[in-house]
């Protein structure tokens, strides 16, 4: 199913908590285009733009990218995409880059991953990554057909460097204190749904079950 009408949709939720494995399924049920600032982040690193060698040592250290420039690069995206239905994932993570969305757009949705801290340890050390296309896998759950290859293309899988237990420990800190509040943010503005489990298998159902009707609702009304 294709949205019927533009959707604006937040994926919040920790480091590990499946945001990028959930929004593949949002992109394969509703026609969405993925956003996700992790994914700029890495290919500008890949490619060694000016800023990839900006953000490189913030991102092994476990810390955020500068408000600002996060700012600036994901409303850039956004402004190319006036007519087309998007699900931002990684961005915001601070109530100051929330604010700048916030005056640009108007959300319909912003769905809210609410996974264990201890659960996500243990997945964020097996995961493997498609750095090009942000497809991501893990050796228990969702292993590549080919152990350390893409599925897709064949290429090499890199485990992050920001994976690592230490920079894990870092990135849910940050989460803690830089990014818990974004979501009392969108909590008072009535726009947040909350999931809660430990496993996406469970969770996705209610995920998918939870935008048909938001869809559905709002072409409603709409018509
Ligand atoms: N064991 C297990 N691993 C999962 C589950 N859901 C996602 N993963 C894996 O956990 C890791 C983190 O998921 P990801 O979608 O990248 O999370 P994100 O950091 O929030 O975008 C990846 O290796 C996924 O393949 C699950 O239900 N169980
Ligand atoms: N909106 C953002 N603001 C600041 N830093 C960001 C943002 N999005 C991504 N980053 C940087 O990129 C890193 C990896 O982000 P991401 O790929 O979203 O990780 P995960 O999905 O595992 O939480 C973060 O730890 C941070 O350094």
């Amino acid at each position: 199913m294709v949205a019927q009408r533009i959707l604006r949709a937040v994926i919040m939720g920790p480091p590990g908590s499946g945001k990028g494995t959930v929004s593949a399924r949002i992109v394969k049920s509703f026609g969405v285009k993925h956003i996700s600032s992790g994914d700029i982040l890495r290919a500008n690193i890949k490619q060694q733009t000016e800023l990839g060698l900006l953000v490189r040592s913030c991102m092994d250290q476990g810390q955020l990218v500068p408000d600002g420039l996060m700012s600036r690069l994901i409303l850039k995206d956004l402004k190319s995409m006036e007519h087309i239905s998007w699900l931002l994932d990684g961005f915001p993570r601070t109530v100051s880059q929330a604010e700048a969305l916030d005056q640009a757009y108007t959300l319909d949705t912003v769905i809210n991953l609410n996974v264990p801290f201890q659960t996500i340890k243990e997945r964020l050390t097996s995961r493997w990554t498609h750095i090009s296309s942000g497809r991501v896998y893990n050796t228990d759950f969702n292993p590549p057909k080919v152990p350390g290859f893409d599925d897709v293309t064949g290429e090499p899988l890199v485990q992050r460097d920001d994976d690592k237990p230490d920079t894990v420990t870092q990135r849910l800190k940050a989460y803690e204190t830089q990014t818990q509040p974004v979501l009392e943010f969108y909590r008072s503005k009535g726009v947040l749904k909350t999931f809660t489990g430990t496993e996406t298998n469970k969770i996705w159902p209610h995920v998918e079950e939870f935008l048909h009707q938001r869809i559905f609702l709002d072409s409603q009304r709409a018509a």
